[in-house]
């Protein structure tokens, strides 16, 4: 199969997708912390598990190629040996590691792993106190004694939120922006995605518009492909203007990307709209399914390059959702489907669940969430093919099909 990335829509015929399989990260996840990890629950991993695998298998008999985030940084550390300790060293050094002994400590359990698929996956578990032998030696620090309270059972936290593998870094056309993320628990994330497109000999060599390193924060989730040239983004919880008026100079002056237009949607800033992707996805080549709340008057910034050399102009316009999204995709107009079916307590309970949040892997083909079975069969009646993926479990950690993927391949339209 061919190498690096190419993504130009939402709704092309996917061939190549990264999806991460939920893990130990799971079984890490202490109740009183649930907040801090952004998680709203605490899964069963097993069923989680299978209801994932049914989730690739259903892309798999879709023709589309399933690659696990998990593999692919295993497999750069296998291309290249020294980054696992470049990555090592970066990654305890952002693993928030308290005391003087544990750093060392973890250290070396990590080098006891030789296998690189296990490491990366225990990289991502998380570290308890019971794993690591502790030197006996004082390790008295002023933490430990000032923060008597914040005494956990876990040296190391877990990255749960990893299964939505749209938010850590978002393919745009043949490039992808590797993101910094809005919480310091997610940021750690990036670094797999680091590792891949700076090591892995299928996608070391595509360009980045955005460092994991930038002074502002964007998640992948707020990052829409509308087509070869144009990009929806949200300014919302995950993403700053400043980090749109960046992403614009990188694309529009700094690089080989064909985006010459990004259209900025400021949505309201709450936990069940994070992401612009929570409020609308696409699903056909003119339907999207969207939250009723985003309805009517949207102010949407145009963004487009200068007429000098790092100029970009901006302009404001307020206009309803369907003729922003008709013009940006130069049709006539688009049809705009609401979650719940208009019913306002299902529409609630269903966006909650993710059913806006849906994955095509071809126009009107969509991946969604059996439990949202209202907005389900709305869709199905407006002629869409429903791909059903189960949900008890994984709908726990607030992200439905798309954000639980990424695309690296799609076929333009
Ligand atoms: N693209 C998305 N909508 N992703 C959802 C991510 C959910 C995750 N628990 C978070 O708060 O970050």
């Amino acid at each position: 199969m061919t190498k690096g990335l190419h993504v130009t829509s939402e709704i092309g015929q996917l061939k190549k997708v990264c999806l991460h399989r939920p893990g130990d990260e799971l079984l890490n996840l202490p109740p009183d912390e649930l907040e801090r990890l952004l998680f709203d629950d605490v899964p069963f991993l097993e069923v989680a598990q299978q209801e994932h695998d049914r989730f690739a298998e259903i892309l798999r008999e879709q023709g589309v190629e399933v690659l696990y985030l998990e593999k692919l940084v295993a497999e750069a550390f296998d291309a290249v040996p020294e980054a696992r300790a470049e990555f090592q060293k970066q990654w305890l050094d952002e693993a928030g590691i308290k005391g003087k002994m544990a750093p060392q400590a973890v250290s070396e359990l990590l080098d006891s792993i030789t296998d690189n698929f296990e490491y990366v996956k225990k990289t991502m578990a998380g570290i308890t106190k019971a794993e690591v032998e502790m030197p006996h030696t004082s390790s008295v620090t002023l933490d430990s004694l000032v923060n008597t309270e914040s005494e956990s059972d876990l040296i190391v936290d877990p990255m749960p939120n990893l299964y939505f593998t749209r938010d850590p870094f978002a393919v745009v056309g043949t490039g992808v922006n590797l993101n910094r993320m809005y919480s310091v628990t997610r940021n750690r994330e990036t670094l797999y995605g680091k590792y891949i497109f700076k090591y892995h000999p299928d996608y070391k060599d595509v360009s980045l518009y955005f460092r994991r390193d930038a002074s502002f924060h964007t998640e992948g989730g707020d990052v829409l492909n509308i087509n070869e040239h144009t990009i929806a983004v949200g300014i919302s919880q995950r993403t700053q203007a400043a980090a749109i008026d960046v992403m614009a100079q990188n694309m529009f002056w700094n690089s080989d990307s064909k985006i010459d237009t990004i259209l900025a949607f400021d949505i309201p800033v709450s936990r069940a709209f994070m992401h612009l992707d929570t409020v609308f996805t696409q699903i056909d080549v003119d339907k999207f399914t969207i939250h009723p709340a985003i309805m009517g008057t949207l102010k949407v910034y145009k963004l487009t390059p200068g007429k000098n050399p790092g100029e970009v102009d901006i302009t404001e316009t307020t206009d309803t959702l369907e003729h922003v999204l008709a013009s940006a995709l130069g049709i006539d107009a688009v049809k705009l489907i609401p979650c719940g079916g208009g019913d306002p307590i299902a529409a609630a309970r269903e966006q909650w669940n993710d059913g806006s949040n849906t994955l095509a892997v071809a126009p009107g083909k969509i991946c969604v969430y059996q439990r949202n079975n209202v907005t389900n069969d709305v869709l199905y009646k407006e002629g869409m093919e429903l791909l059903v993926v189960p949900s008890a479990e994984l709908s726990r950690g607030r992200g439905g099909p798309r954000c639980m993927s990424m695309p690296f391949w799609r076929e333009d339209l």
